[in-house]
């Protein structure tokens, strides 16, 4: 795993303490290719949080532990840590477990299917939490877009932007049928559904909070949106570097 250092993201305290560009939001509502290229625009690093814990969730999987048994989940996650590596390049996608490219496997059905069981063990988030914020802390680029479910809340709730990204239902699982062409429709949207009932016990990312944006991409394009997140990163982040927050 990349190195470990605790801190805290307050940017507005820390002078040299990167963009931190917060985006969260439901499955299929394009925060990971959408924050991808605002990443890519504006030279920043990106960070992929639903990896690490589909990584975790593969992990278990290949070790015969239980994703239901959470106490099983947290004894693994030193191995994981040791095992785990991921890119912060917004133009280069590439998950390694040990030796072993996941990239693409982890984003299949058979770690969709359990990922929401490990991700709801509180221990595992703080674990997992505390790497995201040594790796904002200490990356290499004026900036980071980090993206998943509670970035704008719980990671990041200082991030000089902080953007709820959503579409409608309906757009959601029609963009997720898209890009799982050879799987039936009607089970891409049935495990769309379940996952977002699953996560939303544990976090609120259907609602903004205080504070945060939120971008609605149900009527525009791809462009579109990454243009919109594009312009409220720079607005807020204007504004908030102004120290007026
Ligand atoms: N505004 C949009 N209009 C149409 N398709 C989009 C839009 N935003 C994202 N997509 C597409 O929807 C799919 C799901 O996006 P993704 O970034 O994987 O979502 P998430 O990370 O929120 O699950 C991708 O194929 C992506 O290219
Ligand atoms: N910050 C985050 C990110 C993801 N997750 C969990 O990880 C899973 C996969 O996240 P993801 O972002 O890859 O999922 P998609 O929205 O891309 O389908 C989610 O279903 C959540 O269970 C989380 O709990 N908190």
């Amino acid at each position: 795993m990349t190195e470990q250092h605790p801190t805290s993201t307050d940017a507005s305290t820390t002078p040299d303490a990167p963009v931190v560009v917060a985006i969260d939001g439901p499955a299929g509502s394009g925060k990971s290719s959408v924050s991808k290229a605002v990443a890519r625009r504006l030279g920043y690093r990106y960070l992929d949080t639903g990896a690490w814990y589909r990584a975790l969730a593969l992990h278990t999987l290949d070790a015969d532990v239980d994703p239901e048994d959470s106490a099983a989940v947290i004894g693994s996650l030193d191995a994981f840590g040791g095992a785990f590596t991921v890119s912060l390049d917004p133009d280069v996608t590439a998950f390694t477990l040990g030796d072993r490219d996941v990239t693409d496997e982890i984003r299949g059905p058979r770690v969709t299917a359990v990922v929401s069981a490990v991700a709801r063990v509180p221990e595992v988030r703080a674990w997992i939490n505390e790497t995201f914020r040594s790796l904002i802390a200490n990356v290499d680029r004026p900036g980071i877009v980090v993206e998943g479910r509670d970035i704008t809340t719980v990671v990041a709730p200082d991030a000089q932007a902080r953007i709820l990204l959503t579409a409608s239902e309906a757009a959601r699982m029609a963009r997720r049928s898209a890009e799982f062409e050879s799987h039936p429709a009607g089970d891409v949207a049935e495990q769309l559904q379940r996952r977002d009932r699953a996560d939303s016990r544990v976090v609120d990312f259907m609602n903004a909070a205080d504070g945060v944006t939120t971008v609605d991409s149900t009527h525009i394009d791809f462009d579109e949106t990454v243009d919109a997140v594009v312009r409220v990163t720079e607005s807020l982040t204007a504004r908030n570097s102004h120290g007026s927050r």
